[in-house]
């Protein structure tokens, strides 16, 4: 209005032409760590809502929604968060959810080791579900400046129930955006020499501590198997983590063995199945195992509940003498050294 410039400054007309621009300041790379999520308090109600979010996503579910929406409201959310409040609240760490606490610290270790090496790196972690979210972390880049953004899914095996839908998300997010940064996606690293060295490491450091077990049992988390018949390679992925750990460790032919854990609903999960498996071996007379769970970077509900505690119940009940389970990545800093090594890959040509 003119009448107002007048008394106020005029602002900077969009469409003058200038000859020199002043020059543009390139901004920071940014990398968005993406993980699953997990309740914001151990109580019924935060786990319900979780779960809520969780189990309405159609790449999680593949039921038809009108049948499974009904399910999920009349059968599991009434009754699954009252059952798992008690769990999540024995796994508590002082700082929230361990799977929160050990993505963040990742996400800290990672920014700490590509700070310094030249080019400016900012690091964020966004949850798929919950806190802190896809969006605030994504908004939290753009407002430091980064252009440029590299989404890295914090699982080493793709899968279109975990990775996919991050990827999904960011781009949904994107998708309101007027001036949209360029974005990169990682797809997996279930192979990168990095991940696998530091998985070995950790076990063999483990067992100079406290010698081998009878067999070690890797247990990832399952999937439907209709999902890997309709052509995900998650099941390969998880096979070629675990061949070339084995070959890493030199170990025999009967040490190392694979699991999937964490079967849910009614349909045929990858198998063997973990729990069943522990129960077997120790019907067999097998007496000591150790169980890794390497598709978790970090500790979970998953980990230290259900492998910590119900395998271990389980696998004791059947005559067993001792399960160690062996934690997961969390804040190793030979990790954390190899995270940043293949992240820093990935950012190739973005100087
Ligand atoms: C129902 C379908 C599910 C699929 C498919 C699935 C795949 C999948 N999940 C992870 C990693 C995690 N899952 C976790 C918990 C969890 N997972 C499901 C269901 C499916 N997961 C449920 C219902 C839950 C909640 C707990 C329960 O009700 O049993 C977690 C831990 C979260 C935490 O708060 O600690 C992780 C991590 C992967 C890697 C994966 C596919 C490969
Ligand atoms: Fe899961
Ligand atoms: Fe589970």
């Amino acid at each position: 209005m003119k009448f107002a410039s007048l008394y106020l400054p005029e602002p900077p007309d969009p469409h003058a032409f200038s000859a020199d621009p002043p020059p543009r300041q390139a901004g920071p790379v940014g990398v968005l760590l993406v993980n699953l999520g997990t309740p914001d308090t151990p109580t019924p109600r935060d786990i319900r809502r979780y779960l809520a979010e969780f189990l309405s996503d159609r790449r999680v579910i593949e039921i038809p929604p009108w049948i499974w929406q009904a399910v999920l409201r009349l059968f599991i959310l009434p009754k699954r968060p009252r059952a798992l409040a008690p769990r999540y609240r024995d796994i508590w760490l002082e700082d929230g959810s361990p799977l929160l606490v050990w993505s963040q610290a990742q996400a800290e270790a990672v920014q700490r080791e590509l700070s310094g090496q030249g080019q400016a790196v900012r690091v964020r972690l966004g949850m798929r579900y919950g806190n802190p979210s896809i969006a605030q972390a994504l908004d939290e880049l753009r407002a430091d400046g980064c252009e440029r953004i590299l989404t890295v899914p914090m699982y080493p095996q793709y899968a279109a129930s975990t990775t996919a839908t991050a990827v999904d998300h960011v781009a949904r997010h994107a998708a309101r955006l007027r001036n949209q940064p360029e974005l990169r996606f990682l797809k997996r690293f279930h192979d990168d020499p990095g991940y696998i060295d530091a998985l070995a490491q950790r076990l063999q450091a483990h067992w100079a501590a406290a010698g081998r077990p009878e067999r070690l049992l890797l247990s990832f988390h399952g999937l439907p198997r209709f999902s890997v018949e309709q052509g995900d390679p998650y099941h390969r992925d998880c096979m070629e983590t675990a061949s070339l750990l084995k070959r890493r460790l030199g170990a025999d032919g009967g040490l190392v063995h694979v699991g999937f854990q964490s079967r849910f609903g009614a349909a045929k999960w990858l198998e063997p199945y973990t729990e069943p498996t522990l129960r077997a071996w120790a019907r067999q007379g097998v007496r000591r195992v150790d169980v890794m769970c390497p598709g978790f970077l970090a500790d979970c509900l998953e980990t230290l509940e259900e492998i910590s505690v119900e395998c271990r119940d389980a696998f004791l009940e059947e005559g067993g003498e001792q399960l160690r389970y062996v934690p997961c990545l969390n804040d190793d800093a030979e990790w954390s050294a190899a995270f940043a090594r293949l992240i820093r890959k990935h950012l190739a040509g973005w100087s």
